[in-house]
């Protein structure tokens, strides 16, 4: 090919690259490369995913709502960050490892309550500059019940429903928060179901609501209850996990062995689920770390 050509067409891509975005987005990540966050969307994926072969309920509305602020709540293991992920991963395909979507976690990022001050104004700089960058930002606190109340309230400006904030809008950025805040509660409200023989598929969220807001609005220990998140009604939905049974441990098992590429095998699937650690003491009804180290215990059983 001769040289004034080749460059004439180089350039000609260069500027399509350039000045499509489109083109530009096959190759590269972009803001706004939302996909869907409808809750049929959600719903699919969820399900897809989910060790459990059970779809991760999302709120109704979130369908009419472009960037809503979500609390997960439940006890440890339940997939309250598997949730999360698959929220990322639908907007952004590089998920939690998107430019566009942050992690926090309460004890990494902000351990030391002496540091409050400067933890506020870094967090406060970050969601800033990003949202700045890209208004559909992501942003997923994790312990949300260990974080220091101050630190909650720098949070606020941003959920808050003003349009703009020194010339920045946050209305599409999307707040995730997961705490195990409330996980006692929704507990006892999944314990009283199986102890009356009722199927943990009937528990309604209105059976939950209450439940909720007892224990994370009026529990004085929670960082939740001193912050004006919840008084100002910051959050839009409020999202329950139940703790997972015996058979939802083997169903996590089941699962990760075949993504492993083992052939399925009860026995070992038996083992694992069993020396897990289940309560209350007297009915062991629940896992006491949900499906978190199931994966670990495998391993000790399969010879990779
Ligand atoms: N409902 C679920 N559906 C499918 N997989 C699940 C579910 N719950 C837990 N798991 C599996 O267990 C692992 C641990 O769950 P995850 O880290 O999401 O729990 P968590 O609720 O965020 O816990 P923690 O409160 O301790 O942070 C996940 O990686 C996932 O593989």
């Amino acid at each position: 090919v001769e040289p004034i050509s080749l460059g004439l067409a180089l350039a000609g891509v260069l500027t399509g690259y350039i000045s499509y975005p489109r083109l530009y987005c096959l190759f590269a990540e972009c803001c706004g490369q939302m996909r869907s966050l409808s809750r049929e969307a959600l719903w699919t994926a969820s399900c897809k995913k989910s060790h459990l072969k059970r779809c991760v309920w999302f709120p109704k509305q979130s369908e009419a709502q472009e960037a809503p602020t979500l609390s997960l709540h439940g006890w440890t293991g339940t997939g309250k960050n598997f949730a999360s992920k698959i929220i990322a991963e639908n907007i952004y395909e590089g998920g939690l490892s998107s430019h566009y979507v942050h992690l926090f976690v309460a004890t990494l990022h902000f351990p030391h309550a002496s540091n409050i001050t400067l933890y506020k104004d870094q967090l406060q700089m970050w969601i800033r500059g990003n949202v700045s960058t890209c208004a559909r930002s992501i942003f997923i606190f994790d312990e949300m019940d260990k974080m220091h109340a101050g630190l909650i309230d720098a949070i606020k400006p941003f959920l808050d429903y003003y349009d703009v904030v020194d010339e920045v809008s946050y209305q599409k950025a999307i707040f995730i928060f997961l705490s195990n805040a409330g996980a006692e509660r929704i507990t006892d409200v999944a314990l009283d179901f199986w102890r009356s023989g009722k199927q943990r598929e009937d528990i309604k969220l209105r059976d939950m609501e209450h439940a909720l807001a007892v224990s994370v609005f009026n529990n004085k220990n929670s960082g939740f209850w001193h912050s004006s998140l919840i008084d100002r009604n910051l959050i839009d939905y409020f999202v329950p996990f139940l703790p997972l049974e015996y058979k939802h441990l083997k169903m996590c098992i089941r699962v990760e062995m075949q993504s492993r590429g083992y052939e399925e095998d009860e026995d070992i699937i038996t083992k694992v689920a069993e020396e897990m650690t289940f309560f209350p003491k007297e009915e062991k009804v629940f896992s006491d770390k949900g499906c978190k180290t199931v994966f670990t215990k495998l391993d000790y059983y399969l010879d990779d």
